[in-house]
């Protein structure tokens, strides 16, 4: 499968975000919107009539050729296409009826025309693939490819035109296939020369994960990470139904209740304030169960301080505030806006690579996100699959960045997990150093050499990451730091160290490096 192919079902296969949108948007219209309630069932009887007319003639299509696929597209390029969202639902609609009536190709070119019109068709055929009836989604995928899949794959390579931003001075390249030196798929580039000990950029985190430890002491900002000076006091975090969490400013706190603790650990109504709404004030037992779900979950992540899946989950609740417009979806300088292009939250996540590793997380995980979702906004659930749930923690969990001030810390509580399963932090020191997790939508696609050309730093004490460089650096220079503590170690010998860090390389990040340095030390050997 060539490259390409697989953006493309990379970029179909996960959104996760996409789906919460879909879903919090027709929840939203259902409860409060009486006309678009009147429009659902409007289109429903006149489905139903048409169904009743056509169901003879259609009860034949469900294997078709293509020469028929082609027909079927021809006739839909000819239509008008209307993006109004009246459009879009009615054929949503048609679709779900012809389709629970067995009437795949029908249903599938209903689904297809609404594809068509959807500003974002990867979503919504990951979308169907979770909710449409196989039979039809087979028929949807085969027009795909006869007629979107170039548009589908032109759109994600716009993503890369325009991501990361000018202002952050570098890009991002994608290797050729048949390129020769191994490596990973996507690189950081530089766009000007940069002297030694230069910072290249400044990158605010999407998220970030305060360890355990600190966050039960108070001592840290949950948000921020900064050290809280005793002097100066910390405010604790509001309305919290469950958790305990400081913060050095006001702007801090206010930033971690709106983008996700208020949906994940308060009671507040999930969506926004809606006079309609107020009939469906939920009942004292719907806040039970949710401050129950939210209590389950939390037990959970700190029982094994599960950084990966306490991100996820965040990540989940910050796209559903976006969503509702109940908190921005981009703090200043965390470049989750693209150059010019309308970007989400989601379309960087699912463009980074997914570790092996969290390929199987715990059994018990799954059902507490799902009562968590279930519980906070009943019908969310139903969007997050084991699958997707699966894929967006391997991405997040895997391109996290431990945050280390200075040359990191000496007290943090051991991990209680097996090796295997520990979470791994891309670090200046150690995991076993930092003060807490955050992703980076650049950084991300940093990668690693044992000769590293930069390093992060995090000396404006908070989670801001700098990205200096180590040497003397020209435009068009791949930019790599170091995973792995590289530096050789008194006592050790060279081909010691050689052994420990490709090993370390190896178990965690799952790949045998063949950096200048390693191929140098090999050819010695
Ligand atoms: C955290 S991801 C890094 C981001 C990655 N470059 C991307 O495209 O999303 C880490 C993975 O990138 C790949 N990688 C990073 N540095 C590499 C290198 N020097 N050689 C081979 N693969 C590398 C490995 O698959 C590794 O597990």
């Amino acid at each position: 499968m060539s490259s390409r192919t697989n953006t493309v079902l990379t970029v179909a296969g996960l959104s996760l975000a996409g789906i919460i949108a879909y879903a919090v948007y027709f929840d939203y219209r259902r409860r409060t919107d009486v006309e678009f309630r009147k429009q659902i069932r409007k289109e429903k009887k006149r489905v139903n009539k048409s169904l009743a007319q056509s169901r003879e003639a259609l009860a034949a299509a469900s294997e078709v050729s293509e020469a028929e696929l082609r027909e079927a597209l021809k006739q839909i390029k000819s239509e008008p296409l209307p993006t109004s969202e009246q459009y879009f639902m009615s054929q949503v609609a048609m679709g779900e009826q012809l389709s629970s009536a067995g009437q795949h190709f029908p249903a599938a070119l209903s689904f297809y025309r609404a594809l068509c019109v959807y500003p974002s068709p990867p979503d919504l055929l990951d979308i169907y693939q979770k909710t449409v009836p196989p039979a039809t989604v087979k028929i949807v995928l085969a027009l795909v490819n006869l007629d979107l899949a170039p548009k589908m794959r032109a759109t994600a390579l716009a993503y890369f035109e325009v991501f990361p931003p000018k202002s952050v001075n570098v890009t991002l390249q994608t290797r050729p296939p048949s390129s020769e030196t191994f490596g990973p798929e996507k690189v950081l580039v530089l766009t000007k020369d940069v002297a030694a000990g230069e910072v290249i950029y400044k990158e605010h985190p999407l998220l970030t994960c305060l360890d355990y430890d600190l966050q039960l002491a108070g001592t840290y900002c949950t948000h921020c990470l900064r050290e809280i000076q005793p002097s100066l006091g910390s405010l604790p975090l509001l309305s919290s139904v469950s958790t305990k969490a400081a913060f050095c400013s006001k702007p801090c706190q206010v930033a971690s209740k709106t983008q996700w603790h208020s949906l994940l650990f308060t009671l507040d109504p999930p969506l926004p304030a809606v006079s309609e709404l107020s009939q469906l004030a939920p009942t004292p037992e719907a806040l039970e169960a949710r401050r129950a779900a939210q209590a389950q979950l939390l037990a959970y992540l700190n029982k094994d301080s599960r950084v990966g899946t306490a991100l996820m989950a965040k990540f989940i609740a910050r796209q559903l505030t976006a969503a509702n417009g109940t908190a921005p979806g981009q703090a200043a300088g965390d470049y989750t806006r693209a150059d010019g292009g309308e970007y989400q939250l989601e379309d960087h996540v699912e463009r980074w690579s997914a570790s092996p590793k969290n390929a199987e997380p715990p059994v018990e995980e799954y059902p507490l996100v799902v009562a968590l979702l279930k519980a906070t906004l009943p019908g969310l659930e139903r969007f997050v699959t084991e699958d997707s749930h699966r894929s967006l923690l391997g991405r997040i969990a895997f391109n996290a960045f431990g945050v280390c001030f200075g040359g990191g810390r000496d007290d943090r509580p051991p991990s209680t997990l097996r090796p295997e399963d520990a979470e791994l932090t891309r670090k200046p020191y150690g995991t076993v150093r930092q003060v807490g997790t955050a992703l980076y939508t650049v950084s991300a696609y940093l990668s690693h050499s044992c000769a590293p050309n930069a390093r992060p730093s995090f000396s404006s004490g908070t989670s801001e990451l700098q990205l200096i460089a180590t040497k003397d650096l020209k435009t068009g220079d791949e930019l790599s730091i170091a995973y792995v503590d590289v530096v050789q170690r008194t006592g050790e010998s060279a081909p010691e160290c050689r052994q420990r860090r490709r090993k370390e390389l190896a178990r965690g990040w799952k790949f045998a490096c063949e950096c200048s340095r390693c191929l140098k030390e090999a050819s010695e050997k």
